[in-house]
């Protein structure tokens, strides 16, 4: 009988996309995709008959221009937007925060290090290449949060603080997907560096599932690889058929 443990068990795989399939840069349109992983993912999404998706705090048509619009499924926006099967849907109603983002634009105009990322629904401020903004970003953002109100939530991030519409959230995303095939009777796993993945590795760990911590920090995952690197390696390995999800140490 087949289980977790088994390397040729039913998987379906979730993947965080910034710091684990590529690493963290200094900007965020200055990401490399290294050569071989858009292979390597096609690769697992045939072995895996399709249950493999990116789930990221990425809009889904940055990433899927950042991996040459592969085929296989992509939540975006922190689980709030969702292509499956090739169709892309997003809740109704949300508000463009257009003037929310040209106004956080105007604030922080002085500071050069700081970047304003539009994300449509949602908004993320950047203080990466100017840490010493950090106290002022987050309080800008905490001030954005408050007058926006119950629909919108904080997501905190590497040097980086979002404002997301309540609805999204990784856990949420999973869970909806393994509820319908090709992942519905899978064993999920799911790999992440970062606080937003945080609610992905509790929805994997009630689903019996195996959750993947890259790096140090504390998590509710189950597993832990020390960088992003090093769990792209046994992804390719995975890809290639020599390793699985059975061969991993524990947190
Ligand atoms: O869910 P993820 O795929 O991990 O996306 C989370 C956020 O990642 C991006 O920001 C982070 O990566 C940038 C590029 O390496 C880095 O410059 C920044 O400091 C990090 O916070 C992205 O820009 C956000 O939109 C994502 O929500």
């Amino acid at each position: 009988m087949k289980g977790p443990r088994d390397l040729d068990a039913p998987w379906a795989l979730f993947l965080d996309f910034d710091g684990t399939l590529v690493d963290i840069a200094e900007r965020p349109d200055a990401v490399v995709v290294e050569a071989g992983l858009p292979a390597s993912l096609s690769a697992l999404w045939q072995r895996l008959d399709g249950a493999l998706a990116i789930v990221t705090g990425r809009t889904v048509e940055v990433v899927t221009g950042f991996l040459g619009d592969p085929g296989f499924d992509v939540c975006g926006m922190h689980g709030l937007e969702r292509r499956v099967g090739g169709r892309l849907s997003r809740p109704d109603g949300l508000a463009d925060l257009g003037t929310d983002v040209a106004a956080l634009r105007s604030a922080f105009a002085d500071r050069p290090g700081v970047l304003v990322e539009d994300k449509g629904v949602g908004v993320a401020l950047h203080w990466r290449l100017a840490p010493e903004a950090e106290a002022d970003a987050l309080a800008a953002m905490a001030a954005l949060a408050a007058r926006l109100g119950e629909g919108y939530r904080i997501q905190d991030g590497k040097a980086v603080r979002e404002i997301v519409p309540a609805a999204s959230g990784k856990g949420g995303a999973i869970r909806a997907l393994m509820e319908h095939p090709p992942y519905l009777g899978r064993i999920p796993v799911f790999a992440g560096d970062d606080r937003t993945d945080e609610s992905g590795f509790e929805a994997v760990n009630a689903l019996g599932g195996i959750s993947i911590k890259l790096g140090d920090g504390p998590t509710a995952a189950a597993h832990r690889l020390p960088s992003a690197p090093a769990f792209r390696a046994w992804l390719h390995r995975w890809a290639e058929g020599v390793t699985g999800p059975s061969d991993l140490p524990a947190s």
